[in-house]
């Protein structure tokens, strides 16, 4: 397994990009460190599988390199990079048993037949499919395909990397959580650095310990779940992670304040020197609360969503959601908005300004 670096990394799809715009990835500087689970998530379009191809060598990028260890590898094949990758759809041998469809990665580097039987005995148990190693691959479910699919990937321990491209598309939703804690504690097993791609929040935040978040060719954020739970450096974290993501509305900053309705908000911290007149609040839904306020609105909607109701408030133009488990207030009252304190946070074109209380 390897480190895997990204330096000064751009790249366009046009022949002679003139400016940021023509660019499907724009600068990414990036270690991926050895043994890490990482997810790299992000919507549709925002550059994952135009990174993922440069790692794995499909494509090489416009500008900048790709180290292995501190090995440049930016013009070798994906060959000699010594990759396994797990696509959308189970890569399977129909026509061989589960068995000779793990050992085969193993058989083609050459590995003696005592070793490929371990190794497949191996994997075979962390992915529980012992019962079925005999079994022709054509007449197996969805899920099972795919199961065999990933231990292709992970039967060789001598690749960097591992790389799964939305590997849960077409596995049942009921099935799709067994899997994902299945990678998971594989990943604990094998050790071996693996990047799980998805624009799926929750496949992400369950399969890994550090979350590469893009979004328009940019990494807005690298961070534990937590963390990008807890403290969003963009606004497009806030909004993407978490359900109803972050309330973002405007603000005016005067005299090291933050302005909204007129009125002085409360915050996390002193703000970043800077200027710009695009200044937002960024607040969850989980930390808002009803009750003596001066900040007073409207309840557009109230939603039961099972263990817990999502209160919609319309502070003059701008909406805003809590998240109360409590008895929610109805349609139609005037009520006090508070914001705490402490999960108050300011945002100057997108990026977190505020500085974190101790
Ligand atoms: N072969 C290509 N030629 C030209 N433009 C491309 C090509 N492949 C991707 N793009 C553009 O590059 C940008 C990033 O696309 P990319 O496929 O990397 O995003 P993605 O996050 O993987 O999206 P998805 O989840 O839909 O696959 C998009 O604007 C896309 O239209």
């Amino acid at each position: 397994m390897a480190k895997i670096t990204l330096s000064h990394l751009k790249h366009s799809y046009e022949p002679q990009p003139k400016g940021p715009e023509d660019y499907a990835l724009q600068e990414i500087d990036l270690d991926w460190q050895d043994g890490g689970a990482y997810a790299l998530l992000g919507p549709s379009g925002c550059g994952k599988s135009t990174l993922l191809n440069i790692i794995s060598g499909l494509l090489i990028p416009s500008e900048g390199k790709i180290l292995f260890d501190d090995r440049d590898v930016t013009a070798m094949s994906p060959d000699q990079r010594n990759i396994a990758q797990v696509f959308q759809f189970p890569v399977i041998y129909d026509t061989m048993t589960v068995y000779d469809n793990l050992a085969f990665p193993l058989r083609n580097r050459g590995v003696e037949e005592t070793a490929v039987n371990k190794r497949v005995s191996e994997i075979a148990a962390m992915l529980e499919v012992e019962d079925i190693l005999n079994r022709r691959a054509s007449g197996l479910s969805p899920d099972n395909k795919q199961k065999i699919s990933m231990g292709r990937g992970l039967v060789r321990d001598d690749v960097n990397v591992v790389m799964f491209d939305e590997p849960l598309t077409v596995i049942d939703p009921h099935l799709k959580w067994k899997l994902r804690s299945k990678l998971k504690e594989l990943h604990h097993r094998v050790n071996a650095t693996m990047i799980y791609v998805t624009h799926d929040q929750t496949e992400a935040l369950t399969f890994a310990d550090r979350v590469v978040v893009m979004d328009e060719g940019q990494v807005v954020q690298i961070g534990t779940p937590v963390e990008l739970f807890e403290r969003p450096e963009h606004t497009f974290v806030g909004h993407f992670i978490g359900s109803p993501g972050m309330n973002i509305i405007p603000c005016m900053i005067e005299g090291g304040a933050a302005k909204f309705m007129g009125q002085i908000i409360d915050l996390e911290g002193p703000i970043k020197s800077g200027v710009s007149t695009n200044c937002e609040i960024g607040i969850r839904p989980e930390f808002i609360s009803f009750g003596e306020s001066s900040l007073r609105g409207t309840v557009k909607k109230v939603s039961d969503i099972g263990r817990h109701k999502v209160v919609e408030v319309m502070l003059g133009d701008h909406k805003v959601a809590g998240i109360i488990e409590d008895i929610a207030p109805e349609k139609g009252d005037n009520i006090g908005v508070i914001f705490q304190k402490n999960q108050t946070r300011v945002y100057r074109d997108g990026w977190l300004v505020t500085e974190k209380a101790d």
